[in-house]
Order: C-alpha cells, then structure tokens, then sequence
C-alpha cells in the first residue's frame, strides 16, 4: 500500500494527508461528543429503591390491596408495622383515617368520629387505618370500605409486659407502685386495682386493645369466644417474635412488592450491651432475638431484658396474671405457624433470607454508624426523634450524610417516628386546617406519653388528655 502512495499509483500524497487528517479530526470529534454526552445527559443515579431488588420474587397476578385496617396493639413492634402503612400509602397518595389528635380516641372504644375528615358512614373513601385504637368493629366499619383487608399483631406476654412496664411505668399506677417488674409479678394483685385509670397497660393488654375486657376472669369458654371474635374480624394475625417470617405472610397476602415490608425496628428500648452476650445493643441483634433465629425451638421464649430480670418463676406468674392474653397468644401463635406450613417451610426461608439481605442493604445505604439504633440525643436532625417514655431510653436512627434527594426521601421515610410521620401525613391531607406544626416541628412539643405512643395534650379530648 505504501508503495502504491509513494509511486503515486493511487493519487497525490498531499491527498492522502488531507484525508488522514480529516479522518483524525472526526475520530477526536467523536470521542469529545462522547465525553460531553456522558456527562450531560448521563441519567441521575439510580437510587438503591428503584433496583429490581425492591420487587421481590413475582406474587403473579394479583393486585395490591388498598384498603386496610391494622389494630396496633400495644408494645408489639406495632409501630414498625404502621411505619410501612404509612409509607406505602404516602408513596401512592392513599388517604389516611387519621386520628384528631395521635390516637383513634384510645382507650375508651372506637368511636367513628375520632376520624379527621369523617363525614358519615363511608362518605369518604379511606384506605388505611392503623393508630392506636381499643377496636370496635361496628365503628370502623362506618369508616372503612367493605373489603377492607384487618390484620393485627400480637407479642408474647412476658415480652410484652416487660416492655410495657418499662414504658408505662409512670403512667399506669398498678406500676408505678412496684419497684420493679419482678415484684410486680410476685404479686400483681397487691399493685393492681381495677378501677384505677391507665391499669389496663398492666393487664391482658392485648386482649383490651381487641375490644374485649381485660379485667375478666379466666375461662377457657370466654378465651376461646374471644379468640372467634378476633378470628371473625382479622383475616391475619402476625406475630412479633417472628417478624420478618409474619412480613413475608403480609406481603403475600397484600400482594405488595418486597420492599414495602422492609422495615428497620422502631420504638426500640436501650438494651444494656452485657445482658444479651455478644449480640447486646445491636439492632440486628435485637431483631434477631425478637425473631426468635434460634429456631422453632424458642417459638414461645420471650427474649430477655437485662434491665428488668425476671425468674422462670415470675414470668409463670405474669402468664397467669394475662392469662386470657397467653391464651390468645398461643392461640394465634398456633394459626401463624400452620399459615406458614401451608405456604411452604422452604419458600419461607428463602423469602425471609431475601427481605433480611434487603434489609442490610438498605441499612448500608441509609443509615450512619452501621445501622445502629441510637439515643434520641445524639440524632443530630431533632425533627426525627423519638418520643421518650417511662425508664428506658427509646431509640431512633441517623441517615447517612450526603445522599442524593430521591434516596433520602426514601430512607428518612424508613425512620421517621410515628407522631412526627403522622404530622407529615395530617399536613399533607389538610393543607388548609392541619391544626398542627409545620411536620418538621411535630412532637416536639407538649407530647404527653401514654396510651401507646405520644399524645398531644388536647382540650378536646379528655380521654386521651389525662393520661401523662
Ligand atoms: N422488627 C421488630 N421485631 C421485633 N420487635 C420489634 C421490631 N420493631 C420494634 N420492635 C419492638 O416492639 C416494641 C415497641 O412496640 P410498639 O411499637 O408496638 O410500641 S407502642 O405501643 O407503639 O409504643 C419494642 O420492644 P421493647 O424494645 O422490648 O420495648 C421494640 O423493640
């Protein structure tokens, strides 16, 4: 070839140049343009929510549901479980039954009037209703569309009086006159007066949050009809020591994508890192105990708190002091496992290894210090704190410096404590008469501690104002 140039055979040399050159600079063109089209039209990166990851395993056909209720019973990781209602329906723009102040009027039963916007039997479709309420099924049913999906959540006794005993102590007098949960449980009756407001947190909890009354005296026949009532009213009863088994159960029954049940526990106590050995005061840890890992063998162990030890002894005595809520716990506890078989023991563990790896990917992304929960104080953005109640310190997180807007959203949605989560969802549906503060101040101020979360004294409600 260059012989055929330089002989001149295949035209002038200068040419050729001309033509290198030109050849040259189109290639240089090209590469510049590349360089320049990357770095402006590149899409915006890809947040960690929008992977295919966040889907889950296909549910096939089946249409989300968008309507339901979920009681949220005391002191059960209830506040984790409306944490995802209340993002699942902010993200799609569902319409909230919010209560007037914090609460559906807790604890006198629900009355349909308790609802911000309530105007008469089913005048205004909502689709979700989760705040604290002592149910009352006729009422809701005034609020709540026809197929409205109900599920609940129900703890183990012992747990759940540990960690109400620790939240409630100022609040309810049975405990506030015990020295500790131990000597409660030695001898309840002598702390205990049935009168008293507020006592219901330290008796048959659970069974009060139902609707039912929870000064009764045991009966299996009166077990067992309550047991029915729930069975009649709730088509899914989870189970907080197996949460992440009781998350897979919801999504597949709501039809949900996977990472709308992804969840990082929230309303945690401080747990003393020597109590629980290696695992203590890690949130993976905790979780993971409350989830009973260890096997099927702990299905009905409570996990221990350090803080408040409890003899084998003492926790006996406190299964026969809630012994219509033991009932009703072992009851469901029976239901969730046989809900589990027929869906398939191997499927099962698969799906929660997926929503746990999940998890620890999210937590990666959002959270600072490793995912760890910590002290209220130490969160620099005040706005999401969590409320503090009763003797122990109860926890919140911090997001990572530095994501992009679209990932913090999503992320600050994951931890936002419940009043403020709820100020966020009450301003977004009354712009105009949203009585209260701009959500970045919300529970900030004049929070009052009691019947379940946080309440806002409130002239209007005397049920819930004297409760603090
Ligand atoms: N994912 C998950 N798994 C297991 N346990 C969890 C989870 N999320 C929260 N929790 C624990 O639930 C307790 C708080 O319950 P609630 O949010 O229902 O409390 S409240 O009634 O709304 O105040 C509180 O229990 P204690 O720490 O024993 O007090 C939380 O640690």
């Amino acid at each position: 070839m260059l012989r055929l140039l330089v002989c001149g055979r295949l035209g002038p040399v200068w040419m050729w140049k001309a033509l290198l050159l030109f050849v040259a600079i189109g290639f240089a063109g090209q590469l510049l343009g590349v360089i320049f089209n990357k770095s402006s039209v590149q899409p915006a990166a890809r947040s960690i929510f929008s992977s295919p990851d966040a889907q889950g395993p296909s549910l096939g056909s089946c249409q989300p549901h968008m309507h339901m209720m979920f009681l949220k019973t005391h002191k059960t990781a209830s506040s984790t479980v409306l944490n995802m209602l209340y993002r699942f329906g902010e993200e799609r723009d569902l319409r909230f039954a919010l209560p007037l102040g914090y609460q559906l009027g807790y604890p006198l039963p629900f009355n349909a009037h308790r609802v911000k916007g309530y105007r008469g039997p089913r005048a205004v479709e909502f689709n979700i209703m989760g705040n604290h309420m002592r149910f009352n099924k006729p009422e809701v049913e005034k609020v709540m569309p026809a197929d409205t999906f109900y599920f609940s959540i129900v703890r183990d006794p012992v747990a759940l009086a540990e960690s109400s005993f620790a939240y409630y102590k100022e609040v309810a007098p049975a405990f506030r006159k015990a020295k500790g949960l131990g000597d409660f449980a030695d001898d309840p009756r002598k702390y205990y007066d049935p009168r008293l407001r507020n006592n219901h947190y330290a008796r048959n909890l659970l069974w009060f949050d139902f609707g039912m009354d929870h000064n009764a005296n045991f009966s299996v026949a009166l077990a067992q009809r309550g047991t029915a009532m729930i069975r009649r009213a709730f088509k899914l009863i989870l189970v907080s020591e197996y949460f992440d088994q009781s998350m897979i159960l919801l999504r597949h029954a709501l039809c949900w994508p996977l990472d709308a049940v992804v969840s990082f526990s929230l309303n945690a106590r401080q747990q003393k890192p020597s109590s629980v050995g290696g695992i203590g005061g890690s949130w993976v840890g905790k979780a993971a105990a409350a989830a009973g890992v260890g096997g099927r063998v702990g299905r009905l162990q409570a996990k221990s708190v350090p803080n408040l030890p409890l003899t084998e002894d003492q926790r006996e005595k406190l299964r026969q002091w809630n012994a219509l809520d033991w009932y009703l716990y072992k009851a469901f506890n029976k239901t969730f496992w046989e809900e589990i078989e027929k869906f398939g023991h191997a499927q099962m563990e698969q799906e929660v290894a997926l929503l746990r790896t999940r998890r620890d990917d999210l937590a990666r992304v959002c959270l600072r210090d490793g995912g760890k929960p910590v002290e209220a104080q130490r969160i620099r953005d005040r706005n999401i704190r969590p409320f503090q109640s009763g003797l122990v310190k109860i926890l919140g997180y911090e997001l990572h410096p530095g994501l992009d807007n679209a990932t913090r959203t999503a992320c600050l949605r994951m931890i936002r404590p419940e009043i403020q989560y709820k100020d966020v969802l009450d301003f977004k549906q009354f712009p105009r008469v949203a009585a209260a503060p701009a959500p970045a101040q919300a529970g900030q101020q004049g929070g009052v501690a009691a019947g379940g979360s946080f309440l806002r004294a409130d002239s209007s409600r005397t049920a819930e104002r004297a409760m603090g």
